[in-house]
């Protein structure tokens, strides 16, 4: 049989059916390019149509959302989830606000959530979701009427069995809970494990928070060492300054390292010091600015609202803010800067051209569905712990969560190798692992 032919013609079916969805495009094609190797040890997954079953979501839900903002203007925003894949466990991913949020985008990022939960080795399915609202500038009282509104909606198709949403960009503490409290209102059900993500004092897990920047740099940790190499008093550079990347910096600074640069959308900042964390919390997560007001505050560091923060010399970088923010021109620019390692704290911020550039420099990189995944993994733990009603310490959930990081990083490593590629190839070794869990499962289920 002819693999490659089958799988280019599942990639151009994807193309022809569904026209514009360029990011979606973009994960389809990196994960069916890794599946060469994998379908010609497994024709029985060519024959049961796995990956065409695997590209088409189970189930596509888009809604309008109408909400009064605080001039009592009336609004109109686009909701969406997608409902990938539930071989493995109920829908598990991310709401994503962002005005940029569309089909493609959210399909893109349910398509790499199948493969990223399978990874972790927990009973979760992917999924994903979103609008294209933008919670920027928006008083409390909006996001909650917002919240509601998309919510009044969105409710029928959750429940801890079916679907479990969580945060991701625009999505955090807050919103969850206002989508919890309305999700509580309208079912009249207490359903502690239908959302992840939940503050720690009513059903949140301790860790969540924290879990995927730190996890991002567990994975880095974890790279590193097959080369002997470790995170102290190396230099870093974080993109973005939202959840991921807060929580990314804090880890480094623990273990050593030095984050000298981060980001948001208006430009980036440097700070020789080292970023301060506390002040950074501060401008972010309490005061919600531009990352400039960092540098208003803060002597030693310097702003810029043009170039990249990848032009900052680095020796590891961690991209957190979104995707394709690290194009073939920011790569060759850490490449020639002496980068060593590269972990995905975001979803696909690393271009398919800058990956060629660190695979061609023998640069360690994590692709996000592996070195991102110890958000979701929390999140699983969290359901596990609502579930049981019960609320593990700090430590016993970062323990955990270390844990699930050296396990995907090695399951990565061992996959790779096992389908003849060099144990460094992440990208294969991450998507074969991901896939054959999925695959077992869809097989073991029947045509559905
Ligand atoms: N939260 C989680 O647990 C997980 C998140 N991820 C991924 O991590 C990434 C970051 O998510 P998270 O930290 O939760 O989101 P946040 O909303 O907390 O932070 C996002 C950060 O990225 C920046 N950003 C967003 N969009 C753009 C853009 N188009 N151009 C430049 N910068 C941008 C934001 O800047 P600004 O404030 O200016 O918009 C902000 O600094 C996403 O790719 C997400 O899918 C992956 C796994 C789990
Ligand atoms: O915690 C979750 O359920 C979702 C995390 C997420 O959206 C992601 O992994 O990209």
């Amino acid at each position: 049989m002819d693999v490659s032919a089958h799988i280019e013609a599942v990639y151009a079916d994807i193309c022809r059916r569904d026209p514009g969805e360029v990011e979606f495009h973009q994960a389809a094609q990196e994960v069916l390019h890794a599946m060469v190797p994998v379908l010609r040890a497994h024709p029985e997954y060519v024959e049961a149509r796995i990956l065409e079953r695997l590209c088409e979501p189970e189930r596509q839900i888009l809604f309008r959302v109408p909400w009064v903002d605080d001039r009592g203007t009336v609004r109109v925003n686009r909701g969406f989830r997608v409902e990938f894949n539930g071989a493995l466990g109920p829908y598990k991913g991310g709401l994503r606000f962002h005005p940029s949020v569309n089909l493609g985008i959210v399909k893109f990022l349910g398509f790499e959530q199948i493969f990223k939960n399978a990874l972790t080795g927990m009973a979760i399915g992917g999924g994903k979701g979103g609008a294209d609202f933008d919670p920027k500038g928006r008083s409390d009282a909006e996001v909650m009427r917002f919240c509601q509104a998309f919510m009044t909606e969105l409710y029928r198709h959750l429940g801890e069995h079916t679907d479990v949403p969580a945060g991701d960009i625009g999505v955090g503490g807050r919103e969850i809970g206002y989508l919890f409290g309305q999700y509580k209102r309208i079912t009249n059900r207490y359903e502690s494990g239908v959302l992840t993500g939940k503050p720690v004092g009513w059903g949140g897990s301790h860790a969540r928070t924290e879990a995927t920047g730190y996890g991002a740099v567990y994975f880095a940790q974890e790279m590193l060492a097959t080369r002997g190499l470790d995170l102290g008093e190396r230099r870093v550079v974080v993109s973005g300054s939202g959840n991921v990347a807060v929580y990314a910096v804090e880890k480094v600074h623990a273990l050593g390292g030095r984050v000298v640069a981060c980001s948001d959308s208006s430009g980036y900042l440097v700070d020789e010091d080292g970023i301060d964390l506390g002040l950074l919390k501060d401008v972010k997560e309490v005061r919600r600015e531009r990352i400039s007001a960092y540098a208003d505050a803060k002597p030693t560091a310097r702003f810029s609202a043009r170039g990249s923060v990848f032009d900052v010399p680095c020796e590891i970088a961690l991209p957190c803010a979104t995707q394709n923010e690290l194009r073939q021109q920011d790569a060759v620019a850490l490449v020639k800067n002496g980068v060593l390692a590269v972990a995905e704290g975001a979803n696909m911020p690393c271009t398919p051209e800058a990956v060629e550039v660190f695979r061609d420099a023998r640069v360690l990189f994590g692709p996000g569905k592996a070195a991102n995944a110890g958000g979701v993994a929390t999140s699983a733990l969290e359901m596990q712990q609502n579930a049981s009603r019960d609320s593990w310490t700090f430590e016993r959930t970062e323990d955990q969560l270390a844990a699930i990081m050296r396990q995907v990083h090695a399951q990565c490593r061992t996959t790779a190798e096992a389908y003849g590629a060099d144990a460094d190839d992440y990208v294969l070794g991450a998507n074969a692992a991901g896939f054959l869990r999925v695959a077992e499962a869809m097989t073991a289920q029947g045509v559905v």
